[in-house]
């Protein structure tokens, strides 16, 4: 809300905004850690490698899973939990957060998804108070995360 309060009725915000909606992102962070847009993702192995005791030969298509690594209590104390607080300071440990994938073929278009995502969220709360119509909507799987009743909401836009 800082940055809500700096900004005049109307006014735009800028890239400097942008850098310093930290609680916000966070906020964005955790709903992606519970609910990853992309919760898996294909990968060709190109060495033979062993991991959990399985043996995986070069040449194997492989499928990882976002939301298995997100839910690990190992990486995410209490995972079920919606805490924003745990990507401050350091936050999460490397190849443990992985809503855009890591490594040289991380996903390309998560600078811009931060920005969307930042300016939505922004209009919505500065703009708009807004209630669910279906209270305990469930995300479900289906692969991609997705409300189960569609989410409808009620927007009552703000006086000023
Ligand atoms: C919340 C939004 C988004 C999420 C969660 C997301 C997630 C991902 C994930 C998990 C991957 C696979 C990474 C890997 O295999 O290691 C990926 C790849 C990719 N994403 Fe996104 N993405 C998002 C938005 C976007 C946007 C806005 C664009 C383009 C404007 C984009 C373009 C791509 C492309 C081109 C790849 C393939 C990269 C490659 O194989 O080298 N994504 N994304």
């Amino acid at each position: 809300m800082e940055i809500a309060k700096s900004k005049e009725p109307g006014q735009s915000l800028n890239w400097r905004d942008i850098q310093q909606m930290t609680y916000t992102w966070h906020v964005a962070c955790e709903a992606m850690r519970l609910a990853p847009p992309a919760p898996l993702a294909f990968k060709e192995a190109l060495t033979d490698f062993t991991f959990a005791g399985f043996t995986i030969p070069k040449g194997w298509k492989t499928c990882w899973s976002v939301h298995s690594t997100h839910k690990n209590p190992a990486f995410f104390p209490n995972p079920e939990k919606f805490d924003p607080t745990r990507f401050e300071g350091d936050g999460p440990l490397p190849f443990t957060f992985v809503p855009f994938g890591g490594g040289p073929r991380m996903c390309p278009g998560k600078e811009y998804a931060r920005l969307v995502i930042l300016v939505f969220m922004h209009n919505l709360v500065t703009r708009f108070k807004w209630s669910k119509l279906i209270p305990n909507d469930k995300i479900i799987f289906k692969p991609v995360p997705f409300p189960e009743g569609g989410l409808p909401i009620c927007l009552h836009p703000h006086k000023n």
